[in-house]
């Protein structure tokens, strides 16, 4: 990689604009040691649950486990807590609470969609930590049209704005290629009593 390269680096690709910061990638947050700590840690400590969801006339799992954790819950893992640090300093916002997905491997994934905004604080980002493998994300129009792809390396940030959710959707595909296993992390600003 030459000068110019590494100088450019680990600047935030801006995705999508919007009057509220739009959609940015900011990759090499946390250092690669420190994302692999973290995942570490979650991995065994976090309560993950598998859904299931009906599809035509069947119920089918849902391709991935998932958690949530409150900020304020005192049995949370510490890195959360060093997670949310890392996470504030490029999108800083009053956080309540983190969504942990567990994607597998290759097989798991997310339908494209967009985050449902009822009971989140409006104008404040939503912001994803992976850890882990490295997977592709889909960003797309709402209106239909070609997807956007970015590849969601170990210790990014992937910053999407309130408004976006309203304009864009996102999804993490099943992949082709063999995939280790990817932990997500999504900040979010909860109203209060929702
Ligand atoms: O795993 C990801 O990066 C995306 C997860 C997601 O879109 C969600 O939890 O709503
Ligand atoms: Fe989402």
């Amino acid at each position: 990689m030459n000068s110019q390269c590494m100088l450019f680096a680990d600047e935030p690709i801006a995705l999508v604009r919007d009057a509220e910061g739009g959609i940015g990638y900011h990759p090499g947050v946390v250092a690669d040691d420190v994302a692999a700590a973290w995942f570490d840690a979650l991995l065994p400590s976090v309560p993950w649950r598998s859904e299931e969801r009906p599809m035509y006339d069947r119920i089918v799992a849902v391709p991935r486990l998932m958690a949530s954790v409150a900020l304020s819950d005192p049995s949370r893992p510490p890195c959360i807590d060093a997670a949310l640090r890392a996470v504030c300093a490029v999108a800083p916002a009053p956080y309540t609470r983190v969504g942990l997905n567990l994607y597998r491997g290759a097989g798991d994934s997310v339908a494209m969609h967009n985050d449902r905004v009822h009971g989140l604080a409006p104008g404040q980002p939503i912001a994803i930590l992976s850890l882990g493998a490295a997977r592709d994300m889909l960003i797309r129009a709402k209106p239909g049209g070609p997807s956007r792809r970015v590849r969601l390396e170990s210790g990014s940030v992937l910053v999407m704005s309130h408004a976006s959710q309203h304009t864009h959707e996102h999804g993490i595909p099943k992949t082709s290629q063999p995939a280790g296993a990817r932990i997500s992390v999504a900040f979010r600003v909860r109203l209060p009593c929702t």
